[in-house]
């Protein structure tokens, strides 16, 4: 795929974030650990709670726990603990309400000063879903999905928003892969309606094109609707949406259209020739966001839990896995599997049949239940007998927000 440097928006790149690597360091107690199970991720929210209850709030603690950051607007404005300088905490403790577990729980949907972290541009379709997930946050373009995640480890970002499924174009695999990889925690997830438009320098018009640029799921999510334009043109494949506008209109081509946002075309100066060119109205792509910390699952209202497992013995365990949450009456909502990085094959010697190589896999399931519910910590609780590695990848409330399929990119609500 050719990556793209975008001109006047520098992303976060790779080496920007090393030079606060120390600062991380200070921090890392705090933090789970990767090949974490369910016991050691139900003790880790454990932990969480009691720290706060009994008051010691570190500065790491405080944005996992209620989505704030830890600046002083961010902190000092919740004003959660009641807490006095004469160490008379007794009168104020009375006329207060006491700290409960709901005040500890997310604000999904609030970023006020939240810095977050996307792979792309401004105007990227991820920008516009850090929006929604965190209004008002301080969005924070990466060149890459897995500069997000550092940006996130190393105190550069409060969060990440990354894509992971859309209902076209299919599992966007990379993040599956480094969710694995990195420490982060999913907090919350985003619907977010994608609606492509083919743009051009102004005065192009589309018998002109010898090529279309996109994201590969920008062409994907837009495949039969090119050709049934009549756009028999290469389609090539770059990093973001909105960069291949940005390199258009920086290197002032005139037979290239792009596939992005109506905001792309007004942020870089181009026109639309068509507007909708995603094959299904109702184009949707589902994002998550990632935090340091887990957040402490909830059962008022929707939640939904990330899980990945793998086993030695391979694919066998997974009719077993899956009964596990058919018995408890958890539906889930997605099944991904990955190529285990490291077994990606086991040799199986059947006497007088010779050597068959098995694929290894790693499993991605999402299911319909919160951690804080007995039924999916029984069912977690079976699954981990199964298996022989098994991490929650976060427990959080589902995106319940209605949306609307034939809305513009460009009349989006969200300020960012
Ligand atoms: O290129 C962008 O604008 C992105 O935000 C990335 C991305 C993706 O990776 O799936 C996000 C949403 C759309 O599905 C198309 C592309």
């Amino acid at each position: 795929m050719r990556t793209l440097l975008p001109s006047s928006h520098t992303p976060a790149t790779v080496t920007t974030p090393r030079r606060r690597f120390f600062i991380h360091s200070a921090k890392r107690s705090d933090s789970f650990t990767i090949n974490s199970s369910i016991s050691d991720w139900q003790s880790s929210c454990a932990i969480l709670s009691s720290k706060v209850n009994s008051q010691q709030q570190s500065e790491s603690l405080i944005p996992a726990v209620n989505g704030y950051n830890n600046s002083a607007a961010g902190f000092s404005d919740l004003n959660l603990v009641p807490f006095d300088d004469n160490n008379d905490n007794s009168k104020i403790q009375s006329k207060k309400k006491p700290l409960s577990i709901t005040d500890l729980s997310p604000a999904p949907m609030h970023g006020s000063n939240l810095r977050v972290a996307y792979q792309g541009v401004p105007g990227a379709y991820s920008e516009a879903a850090a929006g929604k997930a965190y209004p008002n946050c301080q969005a924070i373009p990466c060149d890459q999905f897995e500069v997000a995640f550092q940006a996130v480890e190393l105190w550069i970002a409060d969060r990440a928003v990354l894509p992971v499924e859309n209902s076209l174009g299919g599992s966007i695999h990379r993040n599956y892969d480094l969710l694995l990889r990195h420490r982060l925690h999913i907090v919350g997830e985003v619907q977010f309606p994608v609606h492509h438009c083919l743009l051009a320098l102004p005065g192009v018009r589309k018998e002109f094109l010898t090529r279309v640029i996109s994201h590969p799921q920008g062409l994907a999510q837009c495949e039969h609707t090119l050709t049934k334009l009549g756009l028999n043109v290469a389609r090539e494949a770059v990093d973001d949406t909105a960069g291949a506008a940005e390199f258009i209109a920086a290197n002032n081509i005139r037979d290239t259209a792009a596939i992005a946002s109506a905001r792309a075309a007004e942020i870089y100066g181009l026109e639309i020739l068509e507007d909708g060119i995603q094959d299904d109205a109702s184009n949707v792509t589902r994002f998550v966001m990632l935090a340091r910390e887990p957040i402490i699952p909830r059962t008022d209202r929707p939640f939904k839990t990330s899980i990945v497992f793998a086993h030695e013995k391979g694919t066998c365990v997974l009719f077993k896995v899956l009964s596990a949450f058919a018995f408890r009456n958890i539906s889930l909502t997605k099944i991904e599997s990955r190529p285990n990085h490291n077994v990606p094959i086991r040799l199986v010697d059947e006497a007088n049949v010779g050597t068959a190589k098995h694929f290894e896999y790693m499993f991605y399931i999402d299911f319909e239940a919160s951690m804080a519910e007995p039924r999916a910590q029984n069912a977690l609780a079976e699954v981990q007998e199964f298996t022989s590695f098994l991490r929650v990848l976060g427990s959080y409330p589902m995106d319940m927000t209605s949306w609307s399929p034939s809305s513009s990119s460009s009349s989006s609500t969200f300020s960012l």
